[in-house]
Formats: C-alpha cells, sequence, structure tokens
C-alpha cells in the first residue's frame, strides 16, 4: 500500500542532512563546477555553495534526507521534477526507490500521478510506494516514491540490444496489458511514449510517468487548459486537427476528450519509430488510396525485418479513423500473444541489420558526465543545468546518428551490463529459471539472429542471390535517408570474427589425422561459407568430428596481453559456452567441432563481464577440449589470449554425446594457460 506523508512526517531539511552533506563535499566538488584549479580552495569554493545547492529541490545533494528517504543519486529531471535514487532513512543497506521532487509548490500534476498510480496496480505499472510533501523553508514541494526501476527506457533499450520481433512483441504486449488494466479502472495515461517506458534486464516493462494522466472525476490540472498533456507527434490526428483548430479559433472548440483511440495511436507511433526509426507522418486527412490504406508507410516496407503480424498490429494502431483501430488494448494483447505462440522463424531474427566494424581509431568517445569549468557565483545550478541539457542533448544527437544499423559491439557491452543485475536478483533468491531463459535469449537472442542472419546475407550476396540483391538495395533506402555518414557505409552487416593469423595456426590441425578430416586449404564454395560463416547451424553443417590437437605454443603477444590483463597461468572465469546458441543457463548445449564464440560471464583479472572469446572446440576421443585465441572486450578492445575451454584436460562428453555433436553444460568456464596443453 502506499502511504500519504504530510508535511509534518515529511519534516524539512535537517542539521544530520547538512552534516551528511557536508561529507558529500567532495564529491559535490566532482559535480559542482568550481573556480579554482586547487582542490583545497575548489572545496572552500564548494564549501561556499552548499547552501544554496542544497537548497535546489533539483540539485539535491547525496545524503538529504526528503522525509523518511534518504537520497543516494540524481536520476535524471523531466518536466516538473526530478528524481532522485533514495533508501529509507537509517538502512544504508536497505532496497533502493525512487523519489521524484516537484521542482514547483503544490504542482498538481503530482496528485494526480499519486491517485492514478494508487488506482492502477498492475506488474507492468511502476509502483507507489508513498507520497508527501517536502517543507523547503516556506515552500512545500510534493513528492512520489516510487517501486526503484533497474532498466533503460525503452528506446534506449531498443536501440542498445537489436531486440526481434518476438522480444519487441513481448514488450508490447505488456505495455498494451499495462494500458488494459487502466482502461479497466477507468483511467488514461494521456502521455505514452517510448521516454516512459522502462526495461528491466530481464525484459520487464514498467509505465511509467502518469502525472498527465486522467480518471473519472479527476480535478483539472490547470485553471486553463483545454488541451490535454502530451507530446504532440504522439498525437492521433483527430487531436491534432482538434488542436490546429482550437490555434486558430481559440475559445470556438469545446475541450477534448481523451480517449482510448487516442491512447492506442500513440502506442502506435512509439512502436512506429521502435520498428523504422522514424515517426510516422502526420496524417492530415482520411487517406484515399488503395496502396497506401492508412496512408502512412507500412512499417514492413520501411523494415522488411518486422514480421507481419507485428507491423499489421503497429499499423492498425495508426489507422486515420479511430474506429478502425484495435477495439481495446486487451484484445489486441490477445491477438498478439497467440501470433507468439503460432510464430515462425521470422520472430526471433534481429529488427535491424548489424553495422560494419569501424576502425578503432574512428570510435566516438565517450563524454564524462561531469559537468566542470568556471562559473561565478549564484549560478551554479543555472549553469549546470544548462550544462546537463546541453550533454543530454548531445548524447541523443549521436544517438539519431545510429539509426538503421546497430552496432554489435554496442549491443554485446549492453547486455553485460545487464548480467550483474540479474546474477544479483538470482542472489538475492528472487529468480526464477524463466529469468535466465529471459537473460539468455536477451544475451545471445539478438547475436544468434544477427550473425546468422549476416552470415547467410554475405553468403547469398557473395553468390548473387536475388534475394539478397532486392534486401540490399531496401537497406540501402533506408540507410540513405539516414544521413550522408550512415549511406556510405556497406550494408553487410558486422564483420565476422576472424581469427588472427596466429589463432589461425593455434587452430589448425597439426596431425595428419586431423588434416584428413579438416580440408581448411581448400576453397570451395561451401567452405567458403562456412569460413564466413560464424552462425553454428551453417558451421555444424560443414565441419566433421576431429580428435584432440597437438600440445603446442601460446598465440604470439598472447603471454604479453594477458600480464596486462592481469590473467594469471591456472586462472579461470565462467563463460557462455556459444553466444550464438540461446537457452537457459541450466539447459545442455549440443557443441560441434569448429569455431566458437564464447561470453564472458565473470569477471577475472581485467577480463570483464562482456568479453568475447573466439577459439576451437575439438569433440574427438569422448572428450571436448577447446582453446581461445583472442579476447575481445566490451569496449572494442581485442587482445590475443591463451585459454582452454574448460581445464588442461576438457571435458568429458556427457551422456547422449556422439562424435561431432557432444552434450555440454551451456555455461562453462575458461582457464588460463601458458602454453595448449
Ligand atoms: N521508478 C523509477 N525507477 C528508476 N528510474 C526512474 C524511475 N522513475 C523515473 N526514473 C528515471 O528518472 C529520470 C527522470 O524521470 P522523470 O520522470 O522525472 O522525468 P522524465 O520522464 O525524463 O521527463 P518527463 O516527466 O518530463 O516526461 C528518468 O531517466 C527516468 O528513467
Amino acid at each position: 500500500m502506499a502511504h500519504a506523508e504530510g508535511p509534518g512526517a515529511a519534516g524539512s531539511l535537517r542539521a544530520g542532512s547538512l552534516e551528511s552533506g557536508r561529507q558529500s563535499l567532495r564529491a559535490m566538488e566532482r559535480t559542482v563546477p568550481v573556480s579554482s584549479e586547487s582542490p583545497e580552495l575548489g572545496l572552500r569554493h564548494a564549501e561556499a555553495v552548499l547552501g544554496r545547492v542544497l537548497l535546489s529541490a533539483e540539485w539535491l545533494l547525496p545524503g538529504t534526507q526528503v522525509g523518511r528517504w534518504e537520497v543516494m543519486a540524481r536520476l535524471g529531471a523531466g518536466g516538473y521534477g526530478t528524481t532522485y535514487s533514495v533508501r529509507r532513512v537509517g538502512r544504508s543497506r536497505g532496497r533502493l526507490y525512487a523519489l521524484k521532487l516537484s521542482r514547483r509548490p503544490g504542482e498538481r500534476w503530482f496528485a494526480r500521478e499519486a491517485e492514478l498510480l494508487t488506482r492502477v496496480r498492475h506488474r507492468s505499472v511502476v509502483r507507489l510506494i508513498s507520497h508527501g510533501v517536502w517543507r523547503l523553508g516556506p515552500v512545500e514541494h510534493p513528492y512520489l516514491v516510487m517501486e526503484y526501476v533497474e532498466g533503460e527506457s525503452l528506446y534506449v533499450w531498443a536501440l542498445a540490444r537489436n531486440p526481434t520481433a518476438r522480444q519487441m512483441t513481448n514488450v508490447l504486449v505488456q505495455v498494451l496489458e499495462a494500458l488494459a488494466a487502466a482502461h479497466r479502472h477507468g483511467a488514461l495515461h494521456r502521455d505514452f511514449k517510448g521516454d516512459n517506458v522502462l526495461i528491466t534486464p530481464d525484459g520487464r516493462v514498467k509505465v511509467l510517468d502518469w502525472g498527465a494522466g486522467w480518471y473519472a472525476g479527476a480535478p483539472p490540472l490547470t485553471a486553463t487548459a483545454r488541451l490535454p498533456p502530451g507530446s504532440p507527434r504522439y498525437y492521433s490526428p483527430q487531436l491534432f486537427m482538434w488542436r490546429v483548430l482550437s490555434e486558430r479559433r481559440p475559445g470556438a472548440a469545446s475541450p477534448y476528450t481523451y480517449c482510448v483511440a487516442d491512447e492506442l495511436y500513440a502506442v502506435g507511433v512509439t512502436f512506429y519509430r521502435l520498428l523504422t526509426d522514424q515517426y510516422p507522418a502526420a496524417q492530415w486527412g482520411a487517406p484515399r488510396e488503395v496502396s497506401a490504406p492508412h496512408g502512412l508507410r507500412a512499417v514492413r516496407d520501411l523494415n522488411p525485418h518486422v514480421t507481419e503480424g507485428l507491423s499489421d498490429a503497429v499499423m492498425r494502431m495508426l489507422a486515420f479513423e479511430p474506429e478502425r483501430r484495435p477495439e481495446s488494448m486487451a484484445l489486441l494483447a490477445g491477438e498478439l500473444r497467440q501470433r507468439l505462440a503460432d510464430g515462425g522463424p521470422g520472430w526471433d531474427a534481429p529488427l535491424f541489420d548489424w553495422r560494419e566494424r569501424t576502425a578503432s581509431g574512428s570510435r566516438t568517445t565517450v563524454e564524462a558526465d561531469e559537468v566542470r569549468g568556471p562559473v561565478m557565483p549564484g549560478q551554479e545550478i543555472a549553469l549546470r543545468d544548462a550544462r546537463a541539457r546541453h550533454l543530454e542533448d548531445s548524447l541523443r544527437l549521436r544517438g539519431a546518428r545510429e539509426l538503421r544499423r546497430r552496432d554489435p559491439a554496442k549491443v554485446a557491452a549492453a547486455e553485460a551490463r545487464s548480467i550483474p543485475a540479474l546474477q544479483g536478483r538470482v542472489r538475492r533468491g528472487r529468480s526464477h529459471p524463466l529469468v535466465w531463459g529471459a537473460l539468455a535469449v536477451m544475451l545471445v537472442g539478438p547475436l544468434v539472429a544477427g550473425l546468422t542472419v549476416w552470415s547467410l546475407r554475405r553468403t547469398l550476396a557473395r553468390e548473387g542471390s536475388p534475394l539478397a540483391v532486392s534486401q540490399e538495395r531496401v537497406v540501402q533506402q533506408m540507410a540513405s535517408r539516414s544521413g550522408p555518414e550512415e549511406a556510405r557505409r556497406s550494408s553487410t552487416g558486422t564483420s565476422p570474427p576472424v581469427p588472427f593469423p596466429q589463432e589461425k595456426e593455434a587452430m589448425t590441425p597439426h596431425s595428419p589425422q586431423q588434416a584428413a578430416v579438416i580440408p581448411m586449404p581448400a576453397r570451395s564454395s561451401t567452405l567458403k561459407r562456412c569460413s564466413a560463416a560464424v552462425g553454428a547451424a551453417v558451421l555444424t553443417a560443414c565441419t566433421g568430428a576431429q580428435v584432440r590437437p597437438d600440445a603446442s605454443r601460446c598465440p604470439a603477444g598472447s603471454l604479453d596481453a594477458m600480464r596486462k590483463l592481469s590473467l594469471n597461468k591456472g586462472g579461470s572465469g565462467s563463460v557462455y559456452t556459444d553466444i550464438t546458441r540461446p537457452g537457459r543457463g541450466s539447459e545442455e548445449l549440443i557443441v560441434h567441432d569448429g569455431p566458437i564464440v564464447s561470453l564472458v560471464i565473470e569477471q577475472y583479472g581485467d577480463l570483464p563481464v562482456g568479453t568475447r572469446l573466439y577459439g576451437r572446440l575439438w569433440t574427438g576421443e569422448g572428450r571436448v577440449t577447446g582453446r581461445y585465441t583472442k579476447a575481445e572486450l566490451p569496449d572494442g578492445r581485442i587482445y590475443p589470449v591463451c585459454f582452454v575451454y574448460g581445464n588442461f584436460d576438457g571435458l568429458e562428453w556427457n551422456e547422449g554425446s556422439k562424435p561431432g555433436a557432444v552434450r555440454m553444460p551451456r555455461t562453462f568456464a575458461y582457464t588460463v594457460v601458458n602454453s595448449f596443453p
């Protein structure tokens, strides 16, 4: 249950919080611009502005107490307030919550949001814990305390993950179910967009920001507003035209009655953008053309990777006439669930092509979060705010430049970032086998599909398949719209993990017997296909069972590289055996002879979670042995390494294995060696 905390209970700025604020001076020195290069002077300057900074509801220092809540960090600011992560006072290791503090006193949106969140309880709607008013001097700022959602906004998630149609549809279904729950309670969100949805590392949806919402009998948000709140890009054609009319003839039109059909349209706009990287064009009148029954280009026209079922659902939400949109969110959710259950392989391919890897020198650098520089006393907050906004704008612009293609390294890094969160959940005993399933699917789903699609397209393109040519053309058309730089890039997707020269050597079997089994140098078209592809299906079709390789030296430079990475002989860490094979950690995996790409899921030395290990497996003689010769870190750095799969002796076959198709645990380990045994 959510609790209301009155001004009395909320309390005001306490001596304790001032004290803890002082203790945070060094931290503040990092975040508040200082006017001196000397740390001591900087500290004094920071102390001088401490009072001013503490007095802003927009920039509370860690340690500040708001009612029963202690501020940990600032999460971000929106149109009406600032959100902080908080803990209950006195519970330094307790659970995190999100506290949204109103910028202005007596903000009505907060009461509206609290009321809506109290009415709408659903697993995909952020949970309200408590609400109250924080007194800062004579001013009262309303605040809400909500469950803390560890996750990314829907747009960020989609850009960083390159999800499949199935994953995207799962998200859409959860969104529809959350909004349907609100509709059942006679409430509307009225500001639905991708920025107001968080996706947790295990793929769960939380719809946020209900302050603009509506329920029967809700008091007006402002005395004069006749226009429903929300973002114009997400307005339905009816709402858009009403707005144009009311601007031309103020006072002539009666207030707009926002309804479920408008909310459906906003969901349609969000998913149109997610699936095509662009907003739908504004619809000014009912479409007449048969070829474009909605007056919009269909999602599948713009992005052929979107399945028909998903494209169709989004286009129906965007129908010009409200009565042609789905009857209810719940019905559409049910329909999509059914489509998912019946779905074919198209549902499991990533929605966007992979970007060709750029040279490491051309990688963009990430700007530091800090905002530094000289500042006039008294201007700290305004300047800081302006700089933070500028930083956000440039990050957004950079995001926009990444249209159309997704970067496999970024996807791997994003996936690696969510592993600790999921592991934390497992450790806290709140895990469910499904979590691991979801993790595995999220980890490897996009990669398997991306790599397999890449390999197939590459192979087809080489052989001049008409399908490849036509897909290529569509992709080029899409790329050319996304900017000159993007258009210049080749459209063949990510580069394969081609072995280093030394890697090739370490992987090439030395005994004549082995050489007979794998005709490596042969250049038949089938073998070319094999060597280009990482997709497991292609690989396994091409390679046969082999025996254990001979002992050999480590790849050149690997010993130095491993020293640099603090990787000592005998040390080990856990890996997902094959990043191209999704599934639960507890499930078995069939491995075959040939190249393998594993994903590090446990840090050892300076080899972080999310590192990709490139190597080779051999399955002969009742044991699986493997060697890794290249490590690609999530930040794109590549090192030669000398690891064995499992330990020095490899791993005995599990029951039911046969040469060339051996049952193995899906998660296993690597061991650092100084020569291959
Ligand atoms: N319950 C929550 N758990 C974790 N993070 C949250 C939570 N609620 C909000 N946030 C994050 O806090 C930041 C600020 O959110 P806030 O709702 O204040 O503004 P906004 O959504 O960015 O803007 P606006 O409200 O104007 O649409 C966002 O990055 C948001 O993702």
